[in-house]
């Protein structure tokens, strides 16, 4: 399909009379990294949470792969092929690296309750395949030593990295990250910053992630936008962002 992934058009939300989102448009080109930059209460994850259905838009419209909607539930805009991790990771702590990883596969399950209860028919070649296919995402992470092992137990950077596992298995064609490195040292974030270019290079996902740290934004993202108090400041290169004037005044002249 031809054209940009996502688009926005005048995209408004109000949270009892504050303007989360002020006619906000943009859009997303198909195969890129584009980063999503403002600073705290810009409205960055209200926008994923708007393009994920997780929030119901007050006007405007999104268009996702030529389907234009203004209010998707989650299960389907994930039947679409929207991904998502979220801010706090949001893992089953007390299970396996490989469980969390399936668990991104729940909602393409196509097995019956009575077979999956008996572990007949559909169910046992649906849990051979979703072991493969999360066994691939596992090794394309390097995560194959932690395959076995609670999650709780790893380091909090590899945690993050089994939460893009799960976004990722399900093979959506936008990926939405919302601040895929925080809390993280140089080296995760580094680390973090090489998988998610691997991604997009070799599965050919498309990315919009939410970041603060600028020289991350700068190394990793085909198109920036900007945000601030729920508007649009800018929208380009790198390069063009860090040479506006307003997005100078607007975020990086603002200590975060
Ligand atoms: N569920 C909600 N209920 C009420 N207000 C909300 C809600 N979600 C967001 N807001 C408000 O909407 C505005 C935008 O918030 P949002 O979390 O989208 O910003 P952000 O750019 O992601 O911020 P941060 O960088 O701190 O995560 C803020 O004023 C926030 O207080």
């Amino acid at each position: 399909m031809s054209g940009p992934i996502l688009q926005l058009r005048d995209v408004s939300l109000s949270f009892q009379g504050i303007k989360a989102l002020n006619a906000l448009s943009f859009e997303v080109a198909r195969g890129e990294i584009c980063a999503l930059i403002g600073p705290n209460g810009a409205g960055k994850s209200s926008l994923l949470n708007i393009i994920n259905g997780v929030y119901r838009a007050d006007s405007g419209s999104v268009t996702f792969n030529g389907e234009q909607f203004i209010r998707v539930r989650p299960a389907h805009a994930a039947h679409l092929g929207v991904g998502r991790t979220f801010q706090h990771n949001a893992l089953f702590r007390h299970l396996s690296v490989l469980d969390n990883v399936l668990a991104g596969l729940i909602r393409q399950s196509r097995t019956t309750l009575l077979e999956h209860a008996f572990g007949v028919g559909r169910d046992r070649r649906e849990t051979r395949e979703f072991t493969r296919r999360a066994d691939e995402i596992i090794a394309f992470l390097d995560l194959t030593r932690h395959r076995d092992t609670v999650v709780a137990t790893l380091p909090y950077g590899v945690q993050k990295r089994v939460d893009l596992a799960r976004a990722l298995v399900g093979r959506p064609s936008l990926l939405l990250l919302d601040e895929p490195m925080a809390g993280m040292n140089q080296d995760e974030k580094h680390e973090m910053s090489r998988l998610i270019l691997e991604a997009n290079a070799s599965l050919g996902t498309t990315i919009v992630l939410i970041e603060h740290d600028m020289s991350v934004v700068m190394g990793l993202s085909h198109h920036v936008v900007v945000l601030d108090y729920g508007r649009k400041v800018g929208d380009g290169s790198p390069e063009q962002v860090r040479r506006n004037p307003d997005v100078i005044a607007a975020y990086l002249g603002t200590a975060h």
